[in-house]
C-alpha cells in the first residue's frame, strides 16, 4: 500500500484529481490490479463454454457437446507456474510478459481467445482510475489497529467471486 500511494502522489503532483492520460506511467498500480486479478479473478471458473466438434487437446478427448469450464482460479494460484503464489506479490507482474493479451494462459483473469472479454480496456481503465484517486486522496487503514495478517481473506465462489465477509476500511482524506 505505502509503494502504491507514492507512486500515484509522486504523478499526482498535488493536484485535485488523478487523470486518465496519467494511468501508463503508474506501472506499480498496474501491478497491483493484475496481482489482485490473479490471486481473486472475477470470474473464478470463467464462463461456461460447449465443445462445437470432437477435439483432442493435450491428450484429452473432448467430444463434441461437452461442457467446458476453465478453472481460472486454480490457474493463478499454480505452484509450477507462480512463484510462492499464494502471496500478493505486485511486483511480478512489473514486466511486459504479463499482459492481459499476452496469451500465457497461466493468467486468464478475462479468459483469451475469440470468447475472451471484450470489456477488457474498459474495465482496466475504471479499475486503475478508482483504485488511482482512491489511493491518492485517502488514507486507508483497517479499524481497531487489526493487523492486515488477520484479515478474512475466505473468498464465497458463485459465477462471480467475492470476500465472504465484508472488508471495513477507515478512509482518511489526505489533503
Ligand atoms: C473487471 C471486469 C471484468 C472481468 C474480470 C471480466 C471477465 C470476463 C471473463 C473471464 C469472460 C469469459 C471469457 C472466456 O470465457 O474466455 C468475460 C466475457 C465477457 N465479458 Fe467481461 N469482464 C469484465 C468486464 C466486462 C465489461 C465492462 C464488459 C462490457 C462492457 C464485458 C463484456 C463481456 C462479454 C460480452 C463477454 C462474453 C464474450 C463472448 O462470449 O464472446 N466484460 N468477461
Amino acid at each position: 500500500m505505502r509503494r502504491l500511494q507514492q507512486e500515484v502522489t509522486k504523478i499526482g503532483q498535488g493536484r485535485p484529481m488523478i487523470p486518465e492520460e496519467d494511468l501508463d506511467k503508474m506501472q506499480y498500480l498496474k501491478a497491483v490490479i493484475k496481482e489482485s486479478l490473479r490471486l481473486h479473478p472475477s470470474f473464478p471458473l470463467l464462463l461456461p463454454r460447449e465443445s462445437t466438434q470432437d477435439v483432442k487437446l493435450m491428450g484429452y478427448d473432448i467430444s463434441s457437446g461437452t461442457q467446458v469450464i476453465i478453472n481460472a482460479w486454480a490457474i493463478g494460484r499454480d505452484p509450477a507456474e507462480w512463484e510462492d503464489p499464494e502471496e500478493f506479490r505486485p511486483e511480478r507482474f512489473l514486466n511486459k510478459l504479463n499482459d492481459y493479451k499476452a496469451h500465457t494462459f497461466k493468467w486468464i483473469p478475462f479468459g483469451a481467445g475469440r470468447r475472451g472479454c471484450p470489456g477488457i480496456q474498459f474495465s482496466v481503465v475504471v479499475m486503475e482510475l478508482a483504485l488511482a484517486n482512491i489511493v491518492y486522496k485517502f488514507d486507508l487503514a483497517l479499524p481497531n489497529g487489526v493487523n492486515y495478517k488477520d484479515l478474512d481473506m475466505t473468498e464465497k465462489f458463485g459465477i462471480t467471486l467475492h470476500r465472504n465477509s465484508s472488508l471495513m476500511v477507515i478512509a482518511t482524506p489526505r489533503f
